[in-house]
């Protein structure tokens, strides 16, 4: 089966920023935590997937279809979840149905009703007298009962307090239940990444630092922590980025790559990012 998205050679230039040869693969059956500081440029990314901005250069393939030729159906296809909500204040769950309806040949209302149940939302009450977490789950619901394969969301627990963030990761669990689903989510929140990501897409400053296998890079990166002789003493190839303190030093090493008797810790995500977006980078 071919990959719920393919991005292939993605420039997108805007003054003082730009997106850099943005490549990357999303199996289906996978999630991807798509990570990055502030202005790294996942939100332009999403943007250019979903055809809301002119790309530059580059192709992008979404469940095996261009994503501008065949937008219509790609748009059918794909449950989508944007940072600033996607709904007017002024509409009630109801309302949502209705459009939803119209947008979407495959709109599910019961479904959409039965999550409303679910999160105690009342379908009466308009958008903005709910709380953050209930238009959050409001806007993941609608991308849900449309039938979608692959959901794209920036930034869904965004906000949102441990509680919600754990409901809403229950319905990504969920909605993983089937094989040929696949999840692209950008997030700041790495322990969220933690529990449900199966992959990691790390951007900085408009290039993808790194794409691959969550186990695999927790595998095979591990926190050093040494003196500036030690740390001079090893393979240049075996760092990837070191910091160097008053106190000693801190690098991100290849595990397989430091002798087996040097403490060399495991690193999280959160590590792993701080390290590669401030440490001085050792390529
Ligand atoms: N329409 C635009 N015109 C000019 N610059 C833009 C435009 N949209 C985004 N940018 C710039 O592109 C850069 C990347 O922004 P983007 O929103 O993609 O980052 P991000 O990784 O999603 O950040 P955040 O985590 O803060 O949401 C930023 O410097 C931003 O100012």
């Amino acid at each position: 089966m071919e990959n719920a998205l393919e991005i292939n050679g993605l420039y997108k230039h805007y003054d003082g920023f730009a997106l850099q040869d943005v490549s990357f693969m999303l199996p289906r059956g996978v999630v991807m935590g798509f990570i990055g500081e502030n202005g790294a440029g996942k939100t332009t990314t999403i943007k250019a997937v979903l055809n809301l901005i002119r790309r530059d250069a580059g192709a992008i393939k979404v469940l095996g279809l261009d994503n501008i030729a065949e937008e219509r159906a790609v748009k059918e296809r794909i449950g989508v979840v944007l940072e600033d909500g996607c709904f007017l204040n002024t509409l009630t769950a109801r309302h949502v149905d209705v459009l939803m309806g119209k947008a979407y040949q495959s709109w599910q209302s019961e479904q959409f009703f039965r999550f409303m149940e679910r999160f105690g939302i009342d379908r009466n009450k308009k958008i903005k007298d709910y709380s953050k977490g209930m238009r959050m789950k409001v806007s993941i619901a609608a991308a849900l009962s449309h039938g979608a394969e692959l959901l794209i969301m920036d930034e869904p627990t965004s906000g949102l307090d441990p509680v919600v963030r754990d409901e809403v990761l229950d319905l990504f669990y969920d909605f993983m239940q089937e094989d040929s689903h696949a999840i692209l989510l950008s997030s700041h929140i790495t322990s969220d990444l933690d529990k449900i990501a199966d992959h990691i897409t790390f951007i900085h400053q408009g290039r993808v630092l790194l794409s691959e296998p969550r186990d695999e890079l927790l595998d095979t990166f591990g926190v050093l922590r040494c003196t500036a002789e030690q740390l001079s003493a090893l393979e240049p190839s075996a760092m990837r980025a070191k910091r160097i303190g008053a106190f000693g030093c801190e690098a991100l090493v290849r595990r397989d790559s430091v002798p087996a008797n040097w403490p060399v810790e495991a690193a999280n995500i959160e590590q792993i990012m701080l390290f590669l977006t401030r440490g001085e980078e050792q390529r």
